[in-house]
């Protein structure tokens, strides 16, 4: 009797995937290392706001993006998402002659980490769709060359990023939690966010950054309240600083019933914990009518990480 020949896996056309925003529920900033960056203690919480990356073959390597705040992206090679298709083609020896397409919802420069997000999207869609077989590992390596946060938005859910924030331990989060984003006109950026930061603190012995038990323990019982006491940004003070406006988008968030407001990363997104759904909604419409920000949406967290859909 023969036995039939085994059917080559099919190679997918398009590979779809879809990667969270985040927030730093805590981001705990020390001294600036020689070689520029900054040892956080960044407890990321990944929020179910996303970007979709979809990957298909095409003859040249290009960018396409869709969405509000398409006109900001940029479509060249700069891309963190063509970084990333570049990266790994380049190690695999592989032609990056892809179509990246970016459905973008996810704001721009808004400290969301949403160029990260593109990136780790990109890499595990072209991983896909070239059979290429990067192990987690290789992965989550690739991601720490595009870019700190980028490791975050492959793995998602909620993890401390210590290092420049690239080197992840997995925290448990025990329970949904609502949140609202202030959405601000216009971006920050990151570095001169961290500059700032440096300008704010000089002369200053900056403490090396450590985790607080208090959160961890918050975020671990699903305890919105507990975790609202807790939120932390050191690169707040420094944000207020380049962007004075963002005080007022957090009064208008707090008298609207948020139990607490931060500025999300390098900002000038501001972000709310609220006791449940039916809070986020009322918080973000009053955020909205305040016209202290361009929008705001609610969203609940933690929220998977990069997934092919
Ligand atoms: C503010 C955060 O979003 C919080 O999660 C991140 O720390 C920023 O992460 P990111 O945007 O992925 O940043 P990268 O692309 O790695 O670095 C951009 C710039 O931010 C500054 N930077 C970033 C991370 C870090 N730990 N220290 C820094 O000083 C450096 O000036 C660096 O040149
Ligand atoms: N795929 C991308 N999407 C958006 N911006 C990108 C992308 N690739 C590169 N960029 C560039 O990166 C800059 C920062 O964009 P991004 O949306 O990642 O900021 P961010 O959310 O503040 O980042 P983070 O929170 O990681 O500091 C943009 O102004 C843009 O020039």
């Amino acid at each position: 009797m023969s036995v039939p020949a085994p059917v080559p896996a099919a190679t997918p056309a398009a590979v779809t995937v879809r990667v969270p925003a985040k927030v730093n529920v805590q981001l705990a900033v020390g001294a600036a290392r020689p070689d520029g960056f900054h040892d956080l203690a960044n407890v990321f919480l990944a929020v179910g706001l996303y970007d979709e990356v979809t990957v298909t073959e095409s003859d040249e390597l290009r960018i396409t993006c869709s969405g509000p705040d398409a006109g900001q992206v940029p479509l060249d090679r700069t891309n963190l998402a063509a970084r990333a298709a570049l990266a790994l083609a380049g190690r695999r020896g592989i032609d990056p002659a892809v179509h990246i397409h970016i459905a973008k919802d996810i704001p721009v420069a808004g400290g969301m980490a949403g160029g990260s997000a593109d990136g780790a999207g990109a890499l595990l869609a072209c991983d896909r769709l070239w059979q290429a077989g990067a192990s987690r590992a290789e992965l989550l390596s690739i991601c720490a060359e595009l870019g700190s946060d980028v490791p975050f938005s492959l793995v998602g859910g909620a993890a401390l990023g210590t290092g420049r924030g690239e080197q992840l331990r997995t925290l448990e989060a025990g329970g949904t939690f609502h949140w609202v984003f202030a959405v601000a006109d216009g971006g920050l950026s990151t570095p001169a966010v961290y500059g700032e930061f440096d300008r704010l603190n000089e002369g200053v012995r900056v403490p090396e950054p450590t985790a607080s038990e208090a959160l961890l323990a918050a975020l671990a019982k699903g305890d919105a309240e507990a975790l609202a006491a807790t939120l932390a940004n050191d690169l707040q003070p420094a944000a207020l600083s380049l962007r004075p406006s963002l005080r007022d988008t957090l009064e208008a968030g707090r008298a609207a019933g948020a139990l607490a407001g931060l500025v999300s990363g390098s900002g000038p997104t501001t972000a709310f914990l609220v006791g449940d759904g039916d809070t986020a909604e009322k918080v973000a419409q009053a955020l909205t009518a305040s016209g202290t920000c361009r929008t705001a949406r609610a969203a609940v967290a933690p929220a998977l990480g990069a997934t092919v859909v």
